[in-house]
């Protein structure tokens, strides 16, 4: 089976590479300046129209950030989940915690390409995974020295499916690594040309590990070209920053499903590991009932002091202070 997998793959490929590989761009944004540093610099990888419209949307790219000082935040070792990332000062809900330029930003759908389809080149799901992974071979090729081994470096605790883990892990570790570390570009960003699915992968938030009661979101901004990590509820100095990796307003049972891919189980967060079962998931129910309920969310404001109330400490009880339904509910 290995075998006819192996060599329906290469031949597929080798038609991919010339349908695809040659036109996408693989561009280290901000594009050489002698003043600018590894970790100035993104490697941007898909369609040049995409780099055209944002060019045309916002004047130049990436446009000037302001770095956050170096006294923010700090990785290092956690007790139970490898590496993490802790605050070195308070921040209050809404602060910056990392603003950085990422490592990486790539179209990981770039097998759904419809001259793919017509030439009836993206049939397989581990064939499409080869062709990721080819290109994100080449993307290395491309990184700036320091970029490479620092992606290089980040995790590859991922599961992609038993057959493509035994046949593909060893020859592809950067699918792992993007796997693991990727977010997803928002849904509404504008970056899309054919692709729609667009992964960042931070250097400093790679490190971030999830929580079912995270304390920060991100986002990425397209204009400088920055991954952003924000706080939604206080930090306290020295307390570990941590984002989610999977839906949460599912019981723990649901979550932990949806993480055993990044070969976390247990989850060893805080909500797993002390809140009581029975009851967070019924107060998760309610929360996802409520945002479910557009009427309801339209009647916030009829509701009752009492019934605002439950909502609020229910929202709080879980740590889910990232959702909308929670400033409607204190307001
Ligand atoms: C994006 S990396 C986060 C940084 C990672 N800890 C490191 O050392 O590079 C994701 C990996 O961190 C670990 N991890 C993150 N959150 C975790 C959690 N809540 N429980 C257990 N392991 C976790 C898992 O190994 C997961 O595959």
């Amino acid at each position: 089976m290995e075998g006819k997998l192996r060599s329906v793959g290469i031949h597929q490929a080798s038609g991919w590479v010339e349908a695809v590989l040659d036109k996408l761009v693989f561009t280290n944004i901000p594009p050489g300046m002698p003043s600018d540093t590894a970790d100035n610099t993104v490697l941007y990888v898909g369609e040049q129209i995409v780099l055209d419209k944002l060019r045309r949307k916002h004047g130049e790219i990436p446009q000037k950030y302001t770095p956050l000082s170096g006294d923010q935040v700090v990785i290092q070792p956690t007790s139970s989940m490898g590496l993490g990332v802790f605050a070195k000062r308070n921040f209050e809900p809404g602060d910056l915690v990392v603003c950085e330029r990422p490592l990486l930003v790539i179209a990981a759908d770039i097998y759904s390409d419809p001259s793919l389809a017509a030439r009836g080149l993206n049939t397989n799901y581990l064939i499409n995974l080869r062709q990721l992974g080819t290109i994100l071979k080449s993307a290395n090729s491309h990184f700036l020295r320091a970029n490479r081994d620092a992606f290089a470096d980040l995790s590859k605790d991922y599961a992609l499916d038993p057959v493509a883990d035994i046949l593909i892990k060893d020859h592809f570790p950067e699918l792992y690594i993007l796997s693991c570390n990727g977010f997803k570009t928002r849904n509404d960003s504008q970056m899309f040309g054919v692709y729609k699915d667009y992964r960042v992968v931070p250097r400093v938030a790679s490190r971030i590990n999830h929580s079912c009661s995270p304390n920060a979101i991100y986002y990425f901004d397209e204009a400088t070209f920055t991954f952003n990590v924000v706080a939604t509820r206080k930090i306290e100095a020295s307390s570990e920053i941590s984002l989610m990796y999977c839906a949460l307003e599912v019981p723990r049972v649901h979550r932990h499903d949806s993480l055993r891919c990044y070969n976390i189980d247990p989850c060893r967060c805080v909500a797993c590991e002390t809140s009581d079962k029975e009851g967070s998931d019924r107060r998760r129910k309610m929360i996802k009932d409520i945002q479910s309920d557009t009427a309801l969310v339209e009647r916030l404001a009829d509701l009752s002091l009492a019934e605002l109330l439950r909502i609020q400490q229910a929202v709080e009880e879980e740590g889910l202070h990232y959702l909308a339904v929670y400033p409607w509910c204190c307001n």
